[in-house]
């Protein structure tokens, strides 16, 4: 659960699925990369199960709601596009938190966030949104850092926003990496003016994460998986999601 002062690290599993799926073995197990990832630390669980089921499949959503119920204090957090297959997965598991992402059923992987200028988008986020509130599910909507949409964002009834860090990570060791700090920063406290917490994900990494959580104001939780993942096949889960927790605390978080 999001402690004030805190930003939370929700592991996404997704890529452990992306490599079980290349063999009909089982193998790795997703939840029990989510059970060594819990164990180590991590105050949580994010999967994005697509519509192709890619990666994590319809089972796997099943299998680890069952095993985030042995672990009540940490958060269990579904992504997808609500207007597309998410909304099954909300009602049938009740996890803490819904991140509505407006990605196509075919992208290669989430690249922008909900353009709420559009009535129509807003038109079919607000009854989505309603109900997962009535479901007792937060919503994040994941957002371009863009302070000017936050109050829509907000009038829509999302509790959170997750801010699409990619530009971010992009600009890391160049000049461009200060800019892009500032920009995030001002959408972030532009978030919190509007009533909104802030989460923040996509390519975020050991290198990058610190300065993230120690620049950008009142990140309440980070989900990260690629990078992640990859760390974990040359370093194992557990000092992995350790080194995360230490960026984190690097960062003031
Ligand atoms: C929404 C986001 O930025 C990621 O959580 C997304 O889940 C990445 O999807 P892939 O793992 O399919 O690239
Ligand atoms: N919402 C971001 C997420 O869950 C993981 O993104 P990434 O670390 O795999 O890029």
């Amino acid at each position: 659960m999001s402690q004030p002062g805190k930003t939370s690290l929700s592991v996404n599993v997704n890529k452990v699925a992306l490599l079980r799926n290349t063999r009909h073995l089982g193998i790795p197990s997703v939840t029990r990369a989510a059970t060594l990832c819990l164990q180590a630390g991590a105050d949580g669980i994010t999967i994005h199960p697509r519509p192709d089921e890619r990666h994590i499949r319809a089972g796997d959503v099943t299998d680890l709601a069952a095993l985030m119920r042995d672990w009540p204090e940490r958060e269990f957090n579904i992504e997808g596009n609500p207007t597309q297959n998410l909304m099954g997965f909300i009602r049938d598991t009740r996890p803490h938190q819904a991140t509505f992402v407006p990605d196509s059923e075919d992208q290669f992987t989430s690249d922008h966030g909900w353009d709420l200028n559009d009535p129509a988008v807003r038109e079919r986020l607000r009854p989505l949104i309603d109900e997962c509130h009535e479901l007792g599910v937060r919503v994040s909507l994941f957002m371009d850092a863009d302070p000017q949409a936050m109050t829509a964002a907000r009038q829509l009834g999302a509790d959170r926003v997750e801010l699409y860090t990619e530009p971010y990570a992009a600009a890391w060791g160049t000049p461009e990496q200060a800019v892009q700090l500032q920009r995030f920063a001002a959408a972030a406290q532009a978030a919190l003016d509007a009533g909104l917490q802030v989460n923040a994900g996509h390519d975020l990494n050991r290198d990058n994460l610190a300065a993230f959580v120690r620049e950008v104001p009142g990140v309440s939780e980070v989900s990260i998986g690629h990078a992640l993942v990859a760390d974990a096949l040359e370093l194992g889960y557990d000092a992995t999601v350790r080194d995360y927790l230490r960026c984190l605390r690097e960062g003031g978080r």
